[in-house]
C-alpha cells in the first residue's frame, strides 16, 4: 500500500520533503498540497511534476477522500490547528518542529491524540536518525563510558535571516538540543539558566547572538549549549558527552583532505540541508515503513513535542530572567510509555 500525503506548507522544508518523497524514499507519493501562498503550491507542483491537487486551506485538504497521511510544514505558530485537524480525521500526520507554539498546545494534541486511541502523529526531530547520533546512543546504552556527567554541544549557523529574534535562539534552533540530548542520555530536564556573552558585531541590534544555556537534569548532568546563528564560518553542530569511564564525540562530517597551498584542509558544510540530508530521509522513510507494518509512526512523539515546548518556554524566560529557571514537566501519560524516547 502506498502513503498518499496532502502538504501543509510549501516552503523551504515542505519541498525538500516533497523532493525526498518523490525522488529518493519508497512507499509514499503527494496526492495533495496546500498553501497560504498559493503561487507557492503551484510552484511546488511545477517544480516536482506532480500528479496532486490544490488545495485551498488545511482543512480541506486534511479531509481529502485520498490522502492518509498529513505533512506539516508550514509556520511554527500554525502547525496545532492542522494537526488537530488530522486527529480529528484519524489521518496520519509527520508535523515539522514545532509541534505546536505552546506547551498547552503540545498538551492539546496529546490529549486528542490519546483520546483518538491510537499514535497518529511523529515530530520531525530528525537527529534522532542522524548515524553520528545513533553511534553516541549506542555508546551510551551500552554503558561504554559509564554514567553521563557533562555534555557540551554547539548549535551554530553561518548568519541567519533579519527576522530572527533572540528567542527564536530557543524554538528554532536549540529546540533540535533539548529533543536529542534528553533522549541520548534518557533523563529528564529540571532546570536552565540562560547566559549572552559578549555579542557579535555581525548580530543585528535587535538580537543576542551567540547564546548559552546551562541546563541540569533530573540526575545531575549538566549540559552547556552554545547557540551562534551568525558563525560566518559554516553549520556546525558539536556536541561531546563526558562519563565517568571516558568521553565521546559527535563526529566531524565526512569531507575529502585538501592538500593545496601549503595548507591542509577539510570543507566544512554550510547549510542545514545538507548536514541533516540523510536523517531527513530516514526519518520519513521510517514514518513510512512504521505505518505500512504496525499502523502506528514510530518516532518522536506527540509527548516529545510537549517536553521540546516546556523546555523551550523555560529557556525563553531564562532568557529574560538571567536567573535559573525550573522545567517543570507533568506526569507521562500511559499511552506514551512504550513511545519512541523509551528507557535506556
Ligand atoms: N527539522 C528541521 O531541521 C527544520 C524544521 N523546520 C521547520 O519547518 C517549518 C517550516 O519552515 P520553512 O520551510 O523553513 O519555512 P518557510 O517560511 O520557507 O515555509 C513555510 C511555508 O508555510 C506556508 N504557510 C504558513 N502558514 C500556513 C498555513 N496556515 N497553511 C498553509 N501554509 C502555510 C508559508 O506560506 C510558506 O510557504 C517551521 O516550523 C520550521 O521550524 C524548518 C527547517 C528545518
Ligand atoms: O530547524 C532548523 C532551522 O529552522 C534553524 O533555523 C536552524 O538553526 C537549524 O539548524 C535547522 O535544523
Amino acid at each position: 500500500m502506498t502513503l498518499r500525503f496532502g502538504v501543509i506548507g510549501t516552503g523551504a522544508i515542505g519541498r525538500d520533503h516533497i523532493r525526498r518523497m518523490t525522488n529518493t524514499l519508497s512507499g509514499g507519493e503527494i496526492v495533495a498540497v496546500t498553501d497560504v501562498n498559493q503561487e507557492a503550491a503551484k510552484q511546488a507542483v511545477g517544480q516536482f511534476k506532480l500528479n496532486a491537487e490544490i488545495y485551498p486551506d488545511d482543512q480541506s485538504l486534511v479531509n481529502a477522500e485520498n490522502v492518509d497521511a498529513v505533512l506539516v510544514t508550514s509556520w511554527g505558530p500554525a502547525h496545532e490547528q492542522s494537526v488537530l485537524a488530522a486527529i480529528k480525521a484519524g489521518k496520519y500526520v509527520f508535523c515539522e518542529k514545532p509541534l505546536a507554539a505552546t506547551a498547552a498546545g503540545c498538551m492539546n494534541i496529546v490529549e486528542a491524540e490519546i483520546k483518538h486511541g491510537k499514535r497518529l502523529v511523529q515530530v520531525g526531530f530528525m537527529r534522532r536518525y542522524d548515524s553520528g547520533y545513533v553511534q553516541l546512543k549506542e555508546a551510551l546504552d551500552s554503558n561504554m563510558i559509564g554514567e553521563p556527567l557533562i555534555i557540551r554541544c554547539a548549535h551554530r549557523n553561518p548568519s541567519c535571516a533579519e527576522t530572527y529574534s533572540t528567542d527564536m535562539a530557543v524554538t528554532d534552533t536549540l529546540i533540535h538540543e533539548i529533543d536529542v540530548l534528553h533522549w541520548l542520555i534518557d533523563d529528564d530536564y529540571k532546570s536552565v539558566q540562560a547566559i549572552f556573552p559578549k555579542k557579535t558585531k555581525r548580530a543585528l541590534d535587535h538580537l543576542q547572538d551567540p547564546q548559552i544555556f546551562l541546563i541540569e537534569t533530573e540526575r545531575g548532568v549538566h549540559i552547556h549549549a552554545e547557540v551562534f546563528v551568525n558563525c560566518k564560518y559554516g553549520y556546525d553542530i558539536q556536541c561531546e558527552i563526558v562519563g565517568e569511564e571516558g568521553i565521546i564525540k559527535l563526529p566531524e562530517v565526512s569531507s575529502i583532505l585538501i592538500r593545496k597551498n601549503a595548507q591542509l584542509s577539510k570543507n566544512i558544510l554550510m547549510d542545514w540541508k545538507e548536514r541533516f540530508i540523510d536523517a531527513y530521509d530516514k526519518e520519513l522513510q521510517s514514518f513510512i515503513d512504521s505505518i505500512r507494518e504496525t499502523g502506528e509512526p514510530s518516532g518522536p512523539t506527540a509527548w516529545d513535542g510537549y517536553i521540546a515546548a516546556v523546555t523551550a518556554d523555560a529557556c525563553v524566560k531564562a532568557q529574560k530572567t538571567g536567573v535559573r529557571e525550573p522545567i517543570a514537566l507533568k506526569e507521562k501519560p500511559d499511552f506514551y510509555q512504550d513511545g519512541s524516547e523509551s528507557k535506556r
